[in-house]
């Protein structure tokens, strides 16, 4: 079996930071890992959602530099879109097709297909996942979690390499957690997982801690949550909110 090294590993941040103005949200961020499931565990604040959309190529590091399956996703976007999907927390901020199908399509003809051929995958991704009847319904008639599902189904039509998840379960109740993360797992999708509930990460592969820019500690899930909820805990029993000030 060929080993990977380091300098091959499908997920390869090196020395990587980022600053919004003159504060850096970001600094000194390395991992490599070929692990299927990644956590990335942080508080509020941590910089989770920052490090989601550098990993997407959505943000360019200063410094550093990352590849996803060798792909420099912020220099190289056509390489990117095929390689790196990401869910936001939010699905207004994914959404912009008025019906389901349309949706699903639009990422498919962003590969370069047919506009038929768009449609027929759309098709497809909606009755692998049971939704035929959802071909024209009007997104914005559909509860959150459906319309989570909705985004879920319209990046994984276009079969990323790495799906990076930004927090996408937050507000879900829990049936509708468990649901969506067992479709993500069946679908054999490379996940990196960012939240800072440690709920989400339990089975993960490897879960690294995001504090103030920062990877504080990484390792097997049973000791870096274990490790994490205690200090939240700790913080928690005091009076201090000034990491919420601007
Ligand atoms: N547009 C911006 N202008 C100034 N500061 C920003 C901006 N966006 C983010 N920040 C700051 O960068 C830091 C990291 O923000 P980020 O959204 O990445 O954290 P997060 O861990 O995802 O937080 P949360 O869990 O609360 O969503 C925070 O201190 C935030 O105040």
């Amino acid at each position: 079996m060929e080993t990977i090294t380091p300098a091959t590993a499908p997920v390869l941040l090196e020395n990587v930071g980022y600053r919004i103005g003159e504060i850096p949200v970001l600094s000194g961020i390395s991992l490599r890992s070929e692990a299927m499931r990644i956590g990335i565990i942080g508080r509020n604040g941590s910089g989770k959602s920052t490090l989601a959309r550098l990993i997407a190529g959505l943000l360019e590091p200063e410094p550093g530099r990352i590849r996803i399956e060798g792909v420099d996703v912020f220099r190289d976007r056509r390489a990117a879109i095929r390689t790196v999907g990401i869910l936001f927390q939010n699905p207004e901020h994914q959404i912009i097709f008025p019906t389901v199908a349309e949706e699903i399509g639009f990422g498919l003809r962003q590969l370069g297909q047919s506009r038929q051929d768009a449609e027929a995958g759309a098709l497809a991704m909606l009755a692998d996942f049971g939704k035929a009847h959802w071909k024209d319904a009007p997104i914005h008639a559909l509860s959150q979690g459906q319309k989570h599902l909705v985004c879920m189904m319209s990046v994984l039509a276009m079969r990323p390499r790495l799906l990076v998840l930004d927090e996408p379960f937050a507000g879900l109740d829990i049936p509708t957690r468990m649901q969506l993360a067992r479709q993500l797992n069946a679908s054999g999708t490379r996940l990196l997982h960012i939240s800072h509930d440690t709920r989400d990460l339990e089975g993960y592969d490897q879960v690294y801690w995001l504090d103030g820019g920062k990877i504080r500690a990484s390792g097997p899930p049973a000791q870096i949550l274990r490790d994490f909820i205690s200090e939240m805990t700790r913080i928690g029993g005091g009076d201090d909110l000034s990491h919420l000030a601007s």
